[in-house]
C-alpha cells in the first residue's frame, strides 16, 4: 500500500458529458466515484475525494471540498483545497473520470519520483496527464495565485515548474470519460 494519500478530482461541471459524471453508474458500483474510491483504496493507504459539494454523494468518504470564495470551476480550486486540508508533502492527484489508470501506471509515477520535484505526472503520445500525477507542496503558492488571478491552465503551470514526465507508450489506459461516447466505450470495456 502506498502511503502517499490519493485525491479523486471529482467537482467538474461534466459539461461535455451532459451530467454529473462522478454519478454515472460504473461497473458494480453506484457511481463512477465509488467505483474509483474502491479500486483506489487497494493501492493507497489514503484516498480523498475533492469536489464542491460533499451532499451529492450519498456515500460516506473522505471528501475536501472546494473553498467557497470564488465559485470555479477547475480543477485548481480543488487543488488549493487539498493543499489546505492536507498537510502531506504530497499527494497523488487522479480525474473520477480515468477509470483505467492502474497500479502498474501508478506505481511507475510513484517511482520516478523526487524529493527534489515540484511534480511528476504522466506522459501518453496524447500529451501530458495533469491530471494523473503527485504535486508537491512547492506547488500550493503557485496554485494560490492561479487561482486569484483566474487562470487554470495546469500544462504551463507544469512547464514552468520542476516536472518530471513519465512516458508511456500506451495511452489506452489513460481513456478519459468527457464525452457519453466515451462513458459508453468504457462500459463496454470493463464487462
Ligand atoms: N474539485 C474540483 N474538481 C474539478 C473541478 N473542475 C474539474 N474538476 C475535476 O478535474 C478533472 C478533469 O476535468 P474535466 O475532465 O475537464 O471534467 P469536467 O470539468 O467536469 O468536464 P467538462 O465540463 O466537460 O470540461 C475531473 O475529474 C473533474 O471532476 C472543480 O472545480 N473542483
Ligand atoms: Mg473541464
Amino acid at each position: 500500500m502506498l502511503d502517499t494519500p490519493c485525491v479523486i478530482f471529482a467537482g467538474g461541471r461534466s459539461s461535455r458529458m451532459g451530467e454529473d459524471k462522478s454519478l454515472l453508474p460504473f461497473g458494480t458500483f453506484n457511481t463512477l466515484t465509488e467505483f474509483q474510491l474502491n479500486r483506489l483504496s487497494k493501492i493507497f493507504k489514503n484516498v480523498y475525494i475533492s469536489c464542491k459539494e460533499s451532499t451529492k454523494f450519498s456515500f460516506e468518504a473522505e471528501f475536501i471540498e472546494d473553498i467557497k470564495t470564488d465559485y470555479i470551476y477547475a480543477p485548481t480550486a480543488g487543488f488549493v483545497s487539498v493543499f489546505s486540508f492536507l498537510k502531506c508533502e504530497k499527494f497523488f492527484a487522479l480525474s473520477v473520470d480515468s477509470p483505467f489508470i492502474g497500479e502498474d501506471e501508478i506505481k511507475k509515477i510513484v517511482e520516478a519520483d523526487r524529493a527534489d520535484a515540484d511534480a511528476t505526472v504522466a506522459e501518453t503520445p496524447r500529451g501530458i496527464e495533469p491530471m494523473c500525477g503527485i504535486y508537491h507542496r512547492s506547488m500550493e503558492k503557485k496554485f494560490t495565485a492561479m487561482l486569484h488571478e483566474n487562470n487554470h491552465k495546469l500544462g504551463f503551470l507544469l512547464k514552468t515548474s520542476n516536472t518530471i514526465y513519465v512516458e508511456f507508450r500506451s495511452k489506452k489506459p489513460f481513456l478519459n470519460l468527457n464525452h457519453p461516447h466515451e462513458y459508453q466505450e468504457a462500459l463496454s470495456l470493463i464487462v
